[in-house]
């Protein structure tokens, strides 16, 4: 599916957020920083998905949005075919928007309720200047590539169900023909049924248009089907980086083997045996010191409050399997392992990825919620 050049190369990413509580410390001064994204590089081959996977907090839509500009960042370069994102003009980026698209989590939301999903989709051609007189006919082509019967392009998006609504925005990503989607948590919102069908939708446009996608999930489950390769983001900071199977077969930080075994265990003994993570990713505004995720790390010792062991060089589109813990060496990862990868396969069964497309032409909507 890829080849070895890099697409996208992000380099030393930070975006940090100052926050000031009200006026006493605007008075004096007083603003706190957030390291939202807090020094993270990656690269993605032409043609892969890199997975970005992460609690909620962890920065991983910060990353995303950062890399497209819609935040813009605080340092780092972020380069696209060659071109720093990070060097260009407005006008440069609206250019550079035309290749660069953005599948958002809660379609409800996204989509403007006003305006008939034909004109949603139409929108970013009418923004582009593209297609010209075909428009229509488009916003038809669009709709029957990702599974919707065009005779509801006048239909507003309340009409439609959530999983056919993440369909609506997908087109509309389609509409001005991208080489590279950020897909931020686009199943997070569906049932999990649902959730293989968008994904099924996905990697089969990504085979069609020879996309590149960076895909943002919280739920490893999610993302296995989906990926060339994964990066687990905790508190700012990329803990791992690895090829899809060998993060499941192998994870090596904690935080990644306990974000597997939060996958739901269909076996009750299984369940049983895992360890379970707990707390929340802490305040950006007050991180730990040392390793980030000592404090709720089940194997953290007393020299992992001092030593940061931060993933240097984790980019590579082939870049091997990178973790920071100062530990991995030392891991027994067991049987555990093997009873995880088979929940995440039971999870996402084929049977569901062979499910019906989203809306029969009569409007039944078979399958969907
Ligand atoms: N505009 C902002 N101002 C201040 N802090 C922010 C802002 N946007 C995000 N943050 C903070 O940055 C951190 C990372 O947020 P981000 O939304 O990137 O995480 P995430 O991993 O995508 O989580 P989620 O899935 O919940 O969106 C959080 O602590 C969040 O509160």
């Amino acid at each position: 599916m890829s080849n070895t050049d890099p697409l996208l190369s992000v380099s030393g990413l930070h975006k940090h957020f100052t926050q000031n509580d009200g006026f006493i410390d605007r008075l004096f001064g007083a603003d706190e920083t957030v390291k939202a994204v807090n020094g993270v590089d990656f690269e993605i081959a032409k043609g892969e998905t890199l997975g970005l996977v992460g609690e909620s907090g962890s920065g991983k839509s910060t990353t995303a949005r950062s890399v497209l500009r819609l935040d813009e960042p605080t340092s780092g370069t972020v380069k696209y075919d060659g071109t720093d994102l990070t060097s260009l003009s407005e006008s440069e980026m609206k250019e550079m928007r035309k290749q660069v698209q953005i599948v958002f989590q809660d379609p409800a939301s996204s989509l403007n309720r006003r305006k008939t999903v034909g004109q949603i989709i139409k929108q970013p051609m009418e923004i582009h200047g593209l297609y010209k007189g075909e428009r229509d006919a488009r916003v038809n082509e669009l709709m029957e590539t990702v599974g919707l019967p065009p005779q509801y392009s006048n239909r507003y998006p309340h009409e439609f169900s959530g999983g056919q609504r993440q369909r609506v925005g997908i087109a509309r990503a389609l509409a001005v023909d991208p080489e590279f989607i950020v897909a931020d948590e686009p199943v997070s919102a569906l049932d999990v049924s649902i959730q293989a069908q968008i994904l099924n939708l996905l990697t089969d446009l990504q085979d069609e248009f020879d996309l590149t996608l960076l895909f943002i999930a919280h739920d490893l489950s999610v993302i296995r089907h989906a990926c060339d390769r994964v990066a687990v983001m905790y508190l700012g900071e990329i803990v791992e980086i690895a090829d899809a199977d060998e993060l499941f077969t192998n994870p090596q930080h904690p935080y990644t083997r306990a974000l597997l075994q939060a996958i739901p265990q269909p076996v009750p003994e299984l369940a049983r045996q895992r360890e379970v993570l707990e707390g929340e990713v802490p305040s950006p505004l007050d991180p730990p010191s040392g390793c980030s995720f000592n404090p709720r790390c089940p194997d953290a010792t007393e020299e992992c409050t001092t030593v940061d062991p931060t993933l240097d060089d984790v980019g590579g589109a082939t870049g091997g399997h990178k973790a920071a813990c100062i530990h991995v060496d030392e891991f027994d990862r067991g049987a555990g392992v093997e009873s995880m990868k088979q929940a995440v396969d039971e999870r996402f069964s084929i049977e569901n990825f062979d499910a019906e497309p989203a809306l029969a032409a009569d409007g039944s909507g078979e399958g969907e919620q």
